[in-house]
């Protein structure tokens, strides 16, 4: 897959935020760089505070970084970049928020087709998408119905549909089964990595559970104190003499 040409390429990013008694600023990534090939899903670890949420926003361009460069399949992103450029790259990519994130005064079908209706993509035709794809993550009874009247797991399932309405080449996940029991879990995992094999797309899915990384994920990036400290492929059986993060590669420093 890093054969391919990847389509996330990043070098030395780093990103601080103001941070009031801490000398003026703290620092939430440093020098960061990593490729993500066609296909691929990379998990990102660490601790709390470790970096993995400001990197997917840099990732997802909600915020900018501070330095370092940005490339989606062969597009840059920098400062200078034209918004209409952007937004085109924006638009290969979505993101399933903690929280599912979903709008409760509309209904599932308009929550799954509101990126549809932002790109103006005209009613019939977005509901048809929007329909599919709900049918796709097994909701489609629950078109009518609101987002207040759903369970964690059905509410996920929305947000994958509206993560997935655009055809996105790159998936970013944040946490996504945290709010979840174990059995609703191992079902939207099942269903990620079905929606991963059917549109062929790249995902980054940070987890703080490690069986969710070892259960979807072909590379894993350690961030700690928002640095890599190592990047590599997931190793299949489990040394439980080591670190658990430790114990999630095979091969020392792949990065
Ligand atoms: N908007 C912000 N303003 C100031 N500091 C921030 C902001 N967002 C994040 N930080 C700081 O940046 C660092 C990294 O935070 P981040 O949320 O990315 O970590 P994380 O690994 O996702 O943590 P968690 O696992 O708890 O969600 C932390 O020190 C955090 O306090």
């Amino acid at each position: 897959m890093l054969n391919d040409n990847p389509v996330i390429e990043v070098h030395n990013l780093t990103k601080t935020f103001h941070a009031p008694g801490k000398g003026g600023r703290t620092a939430a990534l440093t020098d960061i760089s990593f490729r993500v090939g066609p296909r691929e899903v990379l998990g990102v670890v660490g601790k709390s505070g470790a970096g993995k949420t400001t990197l997917l926003r840099v990732l997802s361009l909600q915020m900018p970084p501070d330095s370092g460069t940005l490339n989606f399949g062969g597009t840059t992103i920098e400062d200078s970049t034209p918004r209409s450029v952007v937004r085109d790259v924006t638009r290969r990519t979505s993101t399933v928020f903690q929280g599912f994130s979903l709008l409760y005064n509309r209904s599932v079908l308009e929550n799954v087709a509101l990126p549809l209706k932002l790109r103006k993509m005209a009613l019939t035709e977005r509901t048809q998408k929007a329909r599919e794809m709900l049918d796709f993550v097994g909701l489609k009874a629950k078109a009518e119905a609101y987002p207040i009247t759903l369970s964690g797991g059905e509410a996920q399932r929305v947000a994958i549909a509206r993560a997935l309405v655009t055809d996105p080449q790159v998936l970013f996940l944040d946490e996504p089964t945290s709010a979840l029991d174990a059995q609703t879990s191992r079902e939207i995992l099942d269903l990620l990595k079905k929606a991963q094999r059917n549109y062929s797309m790249a995902m980054i899915l940070v987890a703080h559970h490690l069986d969710v990384v070892r259960y979807m994920c072909d590379r894993v990036l350690h961030l700690e104190d928002g640095a890599v400290r190592r990047m590599g492929p997931i190793r299949n059986s489990v040394d439980f003499r080591v670190d658990p993060i430790e114990a999630l590669w095979g091969t020392p420093h792949d990065v």
